[in-house]
């Protein structure tokens, strides 16, 4: 397939995640001849194996936990059944309706001429795509490689005779399994460990590090951890797994030996310990791509690679692994290379939330980094946010930093819903809105992003009772006084 009149394609983009398909439809948009090659159907992680399918399960654990717990508010559900292969049914429907948007036939109607194959490097402007229909050579003006990444497998002894389910093997199960041990306690794992946990599988959680969500302010591990243990999870931090049995009568299932000494058998293994950038095959010596020690694709600011007219793009590079990062690049990408502009990224404070319950969310300076950089963290916790209380859901807080002028350089929320605060909170930062701007918007009541303002107006109103402002406020009032006074 060439472009219409056999000339190069103006971009030829390798992976259709999330961000190929944005630098795809964005370059199309633009007017650019784009051809997209994936080696499966459009779509990528986000879609087929990571956010979509972990939040329609984190849904139906939602469910089933929100029906356990209805007796605190004087609702009493009894016998909470689950039916592991109708919540899965559940996950694929969620998948199959969000499809079609990324299909091929949608990208052709946007102007987006797509294969399927995988794509090599094999000369500056030469790519072969090996397909259903053999392999096909493909010239290009720009390219871009959005290739994603792989769930990491750690070379623990025995860890690959239980065969682990990792997230690109967990949503072909028909049925939930009895037991898991899910390794890892970053966003994947505390995500699907507390939904599985929730969905009634006895689950082990087993971290190397010393706290879960190590990422975040260590405030909110805590909470997610005490969150997890109440669903049922059995938390093991600090512990790594040194060896794994398989157990020679059931396929999958075996017995988990830490460092601690502990051990704990399970029906399977899911591993959750980071994912390592697609790299391997896509022949990038051949054009000049250099990848760091990590494997992930080089890239500048404007996500060029250090090959000419090759530019990088989401889960590949070294930048954070979300879907709004990974579009954020792709339609980044698309305006430098098709158009020469010369737009970049900068994913440091990347607005980020994980869905456990409670949720995590933050955006900009951490609230735990924030103390020695002249800048201060307003904490409003959520026992006294009347929503919260309604809600019976008080363990969380919202946290703002605000540098010396006042600015808001960073938040965190934890709590039902933080993801949907963090949509103001991220505005704030990305607006440099200052915390006397945020206290003066009417937040409307009782809602959850009222624990913004409530902290907001709160450090306003204490301020009113210091130095000059509190002088002239208390001159201002003995003025109109004394003027009432005399009528
Ligand atoms: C369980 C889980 C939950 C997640 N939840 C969230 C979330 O809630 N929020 C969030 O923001 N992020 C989440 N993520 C992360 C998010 O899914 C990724 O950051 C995002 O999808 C990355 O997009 P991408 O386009 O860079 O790569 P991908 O989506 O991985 O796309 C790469 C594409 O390239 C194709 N490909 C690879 N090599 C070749 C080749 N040689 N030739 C042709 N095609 C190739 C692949 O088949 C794939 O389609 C989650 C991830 C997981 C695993
Ligand atoms: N809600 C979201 O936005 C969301 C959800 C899921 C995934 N993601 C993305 O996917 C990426 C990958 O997620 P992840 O959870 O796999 O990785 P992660 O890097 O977030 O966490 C991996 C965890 O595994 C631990 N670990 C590593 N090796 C181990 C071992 N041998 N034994 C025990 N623990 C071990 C690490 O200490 C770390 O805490 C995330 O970085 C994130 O960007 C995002």
């Amino acid at each position: 397939m060439t472009a219409p009149d056999g000339a190069p394609w103006d971009l030829l983009v390798v992976g259709g995640g999330t961000a190929g398909l944005l630098a795809a439809r964005t370059a199309a948009r633009f007017g650019a001849r784009v051809l997209l090659v994936d080696d499966a159907q459009p779509g990528g992680d986000c879609l087929w194996t990571g956010c979509v399918p972990s939040k329609s399960l984190l849904a139906a654990a939602e469910v089933a936990a929100t029906a356990r717990d209805g007796a605190r508010f004087g609702v009493r559900v009894d016998g909470v059944a689950v039916d592991g292969p109708a919540v899965l049914r559940h996950v694929l429907a969620a998948r199959a309706a969000i499809a079609p948007h990324d299909s091929a036939e949608a990208l052709r109607a946007d102007g987006v001429q797509v294969r399927r194959g995988r794509a090599r490097f094999l000369a500056p402007g030469l790519v072969a795509v090996d397909g259903p229909d053999g392999v096909r050579e493909e010239r290009y003006h720009h390219a871009v490689v959005a290739t994603g990444a792989d769930p990491a497998v750690p070379p623990v002894p025995g860890l690959r005779d239980v065969t682990p389910l990792t997230t690109a093997t967990l949503w072909s199960l028909t049925d939930l399994p009895s037991s898991v041990a899910v390794v890892g306690g970053g966003a994947i794992g505390c995500e699907l460990g507390q939904a599985l946990a929730r969905l009634g599988v006895a689950v082990t959680l087993v971290e190397q590090g010393d706290r879960l969500l190590a990422k975040e302010d260590p405030d909110a591990s805590a909470l997610v951890r005490a969150a997890l243990e109440r669903d049922g999870v059995d938390v093991r931090v600090g512990a790594a797994v040194e060896r794994v049995d398989a157990d020679p009568d059931r396929a999958g299932a075996g017995t988990l030996l830490l460092g601690d000494g502990a051990s704990v058998a399970v029906d399977r293994v899911l591993v959750a310990v980071g994912r390592r950038p697609a790299t391997a095959g896509l022949g990038l010596d051949a054009v000049g791509v250099a990848v760091d020690e990590h494997g992930h694709v080089v890239v500048d600011e404007r996500l060029r690679t250090t090959a000419p007219r090759v530019w990088a793009a989401g889960d590949v590079t070294g930048h954070p692994q979300f879907t709004h990062t990974a579009g954020a690049h792709g339609s980044t990408v698309a305006a430098n290379a098709v158009l020469g502009l010369r737009r970049r990224v900068d994913s440091s404070g990347e607005p980020r939330v994980t869905f456990t319950d409670p949720e995590v969310a933050a955006v900009g300076v951490g609230t735990d980094v924030a103390a020695g950089r002249g800048l201060r963290v307003v904490t409003r916790r959520h026992d006294s946010v009347d929503r919260a209380v309604t809600q019976g859901r008080t363990e969380g807080w919202t946290r703002l930093v605000v540098d010396r002028r006042g600015r808001v350089v960073g938040a965190g929320v934890v709590g039902p819903r933080a993801g949907e605060t963090l949509g103001e909170l991220s505005l704030a930062v990305a607006e440099g809105v200052t915390l006397r701007r945020l206290a003066g918007v009417t937040h409307a009541y009782p809602t959850w992003n009222d624990g913004i303002w409530t902290a907001a107006s709160d450090d306003r109103f204490a301020s009113l009772g210091r130095g000059v402002v509190a002088r002239v406020l208390r001159l201002l009032v003995r003025l109109r006084r004394r003027a009432a006074s005399r009528g």
